[in-house]
């Protein structure tokens, strides 16, 4: 089975992908390679993920897959967008969480339109000159406080009007069809092949 290095820190998001790809793959974690973690200093999630993946792949030899990804709220003008993992100041879910509740004060459900946006970057080689490049979206809205204990990052805000619950209270296999990261990954899987 060919190896392939997940170029994530995230344990929420190395667990979806880990399920997504573990069939085909023998998937190891770039945190076995480097703990260091690249700059993203990209202006879309497509470029962050490239880089991400480049690095991931640099460091360890192999073949390396990212994801970059986040939340885009259409009150905010799509943010926070490529910076949700540190919209609060500092990496943290709760804290993010808050700052979202606190950037959507008093606004009504139907101006609460939000979605997840993946996007996943494989290269073969850092050097790779063809990444293979693949993205995703989930439509949702915002809740007005936390529901949920599973998943991770704005799961627990996040509400997905077909399953009439939060990303957080849906199980991981059911999040696993239907995410963003989900969406993406069929992609990617159909571009390989697999
Ligand atoms: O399914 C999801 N459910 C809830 N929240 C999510 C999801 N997918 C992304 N998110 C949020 C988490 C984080 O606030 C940001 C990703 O930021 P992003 O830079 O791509 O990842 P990260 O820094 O956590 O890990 P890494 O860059 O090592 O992969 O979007
Ligand atoms: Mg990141």
């Amino acid at each position: 089975m060919k190896t392939l290095v997940l170029a994530s820190h995230n344990q929420g998001k190395l667990k979806e992908l880990q399920a997504m790809l573990g069939a085909h793959f023998k998937v190891r974690s770039v945190s076995e390679f480097s703990q260091q973690e690249p700059e993203e200093t990209g202006l879309s999630f497509i470029e962050n993920a490239i880089l991400k993946a480049r690095h991931a792949a640099k460091v360890s030899g192999f073949p390396a897959l990212a994801d970059d990804s986040g939340l885009a709220v259409d009150y905010l003008q799509g943010a926070p967008g490529i910076r949700s993992a540190r919209y609060s100041g500092q990496n943290n879910d709760a804290a993010n969480n808050q700052q979202l509740l606190t950037a959507l004060a008093g606004v009504p459900d139907e101006q609460r339109g939000a979605q997840f946006v993946c996007a996943l970057a494989l290269v073969q080689h850092a050097d790779d000159p063809l990444p293979i490049v693949c993205e995703g979206f989930w439509q949702g809205r915002i809740l007005h406080a936390p529901q949920g204990e599973h998943g991770f990052g704005y799961d627990p805000l996040f509400f997905v009007a077909e399953q009439n619950c939060s990303s957080a209270e849906l199980d991981a296999s059911t999040k696993n069809k239907l995410s963003h990261r989900a969406q993406a990954m069929h992609k990617l899987r159909q571009r390989l092949g697999l």
